[in-house]
């Protein structure tokens, strides 16, 4: 049974991933995925141009199926993460960048395009928008017109992070603008955003910022992730990768989401649940599957998914 898969021209030897945001911030966490068995590649937290402290405490909690967050964006900066990826890693890393407004975006890429790093790069574009207009993966005007300044001059590989779509016309809408650009891969689902949680006892919400709206992960958001995959990768270029992320908690789900047509798979929620040591786990259910099921590598079934 072989897991091998490519990242943009790199073997890894698992399809597997963590979730840009889980165990990804610190030097002391990303030397932890570097050392992490069946963890093939890596992303770092979204940087952004200056480092943030981020949301006040709490700001993650966990639920019995899954987690809610409002981290708000607390990171090292760019300056670290693109010191990590230049002179630290050691595992295929994808450098994960976000911005609080379209042209802080452009600012930190024209210096990647500037810098030495040829690695790949992902472009969270969960990122707000103008004030008073939705996240900018939801303004589809606003993202095409991002995209197109970014690549008047970006000629490294890069990505995009996408949220969650819940409505067909959108996954049409958003894949003709993707379409438009050499994008290596997009990344799809982000948390599920603004879900609420509510302590009975307590009667109060989870999570300190934003009233105790914050984005949903784990298993209550796997069909939503399915369905990303699958309507993504049914309407982009074949050039176009797709990363898997989403509800992934056992080895059938990490068999489901590269069945959509998933190239590599992400776990968030269930590390913070399970620890690093998930990725074996996952793996080796997956191995398992495989060989119940007569599969020799992932390309065996990868995006096979029957309909009725
Ligand atoms: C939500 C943003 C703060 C705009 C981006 C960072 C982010 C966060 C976060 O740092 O709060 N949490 C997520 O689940 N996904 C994200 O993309």
């Amino acid at each position: 049974i072989d897991l091998s898969a490519d990242l943009f021209g790199q073997t890894l030897t698992s399809p597997l991933l963590n979730a840009s945001g889980v165990h990804c911030q610190t030097k002391e966490e990303l030397n932890d995925l570097a050392n992490t068995s069946n963890l093939g590649a890596m992303v770092t937290k979204s940087a952004t141009l200056q480092a943030r402290e981020g949301n006040p405490n709490p700001r993650y909690y966990d639920l019995e199926n899954g987690s809610i967050n409002s981290m708000g964006l607390p990171n090292l900066g760019y300056d670290f993460y693109l010191d990590y990826v230049l002179q630290e890693q050691t595992k295929p890393t994808i450098l994960s960048v976000a911005a609080l407004s379209a042209a802080d975006a452009i600012t930190l890429l024209k210096d990647l395009q500037a810098s030495d790093y040829q690695g790949p790069t992902e472009l969270n574009l969960s990122c707000p928008n103008i004030v008073g207009e939705p996240q900018l993966a939801y303004d589809f005007e606003a993202t095409d017109r991002v995209l197109n300044e970014v690549f008047s001059f970006y000629t490294k590989p890069l990505g995009v992070k996408l949220p969650p779509y819940f409505d067909l016309v959108h996954f049409d809408k958003i894949a003709a603008v993707l379409n438009k650009y050499p994008l290596t891969h997009v990344n799809t689902i982000n948390s599920i955003g603004n879900g609420l949680w509510v302590d009975i006892d307590q009667e109060q919400v989870v999570t300190k910022a934003k009233g105790g709206f914050g984005g949903l992960g784990g298993t209550m958001v796997l069909p939503t992730a399915l369905a990303n995959v699958r309507a993504l990768r049914q309407r982009l270029n074949d050039s176009i990768k797709v990363l898997g992320t989403g509800g992934v908690t056992s080895g059938e789900d990490v068999f489901a989401h590269i069945l959509c047509g998933a190239d590599l798979v992400s776990v968030g929620t269930q590390v913070m649940k399970e620890g690093l040591g998930v990725y074996d786990r996952l793996a080796e259910e997956l191995k398992a599957i495989m060989a119940e099921k007569g599969y020799q590598t992932l390309a065996d079934f990868r995006g096979k998914l029957k309909e009725l």
